[in-house]
């Protein structure tokens, strides 16, 4: 069963797997569909971890349900909790080194390469902006 949106301290959260998928010095984001809780944001691919899946187990099988690739090598890179008005969420955000395939949007959405330099010109959702900075210091 997946958390539930709730607010409040110790309310329910929703645990979602983020994957950083990184080729030389590029990142590959997607772009939410208006329709979606921060829509019209780029994300880094992922999604709700559900039931008693692993994080890991989440994120694999999410890259390839939305870009249709494999995780070869990934490792943790940094959680965080963040609360927006209408939900609590826990991303926990792996940095995804190797993969097999090529990505492609497989649920319609925009997919794109972006140099690390220039995440900082793109709209991401609020919690995203640590996550932007430490790709910063780590690639730069
Ligand atoms: N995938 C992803 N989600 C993010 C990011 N930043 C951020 O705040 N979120 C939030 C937005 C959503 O509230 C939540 C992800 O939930 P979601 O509903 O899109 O997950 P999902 O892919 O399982 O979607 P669905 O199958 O239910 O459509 O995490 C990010 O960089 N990537
Ligand atoms: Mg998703």
């Amino acid at each position: 069963m997946t958390a539930v949106a709730a607010k409040g301290p110790g309310a329910p959260f929703l645990h979602v797997a983020v994957g950083v998928v990184v080729r030389q010095q590029q990142v590959l984001l997607s772009l939410r569909a208006s329709h979606q809780h921060q829509g019209g944001k780029w994300e880094f691919p992922g999604g709700k971890v559900e039931g008693a899946e692993t994080v890991l187990a989440a994120l694999g099988r999410e890259l390839q349900e939305e870009l249709a690739i494999r995780i070869e090598q990934a490792s943790p890179l940094m959680q965080i909790r963040h609360q927006y008005p209408e939900r609590e969420v826990l991303l926990d955000i792996w940095l995804v080194e190797a993969f097999s395939g090529e990505p492609k949007g497989m649920e319609g959405q925009q997919v794109a390469w972006f140099d690390i330099s220039q995440l900082h010109t793109l709209v991401f959702p609020d919690a995203n902006q640590p996550i932007v900075a430490r790709l910063q210091s780590l690639f730069t």
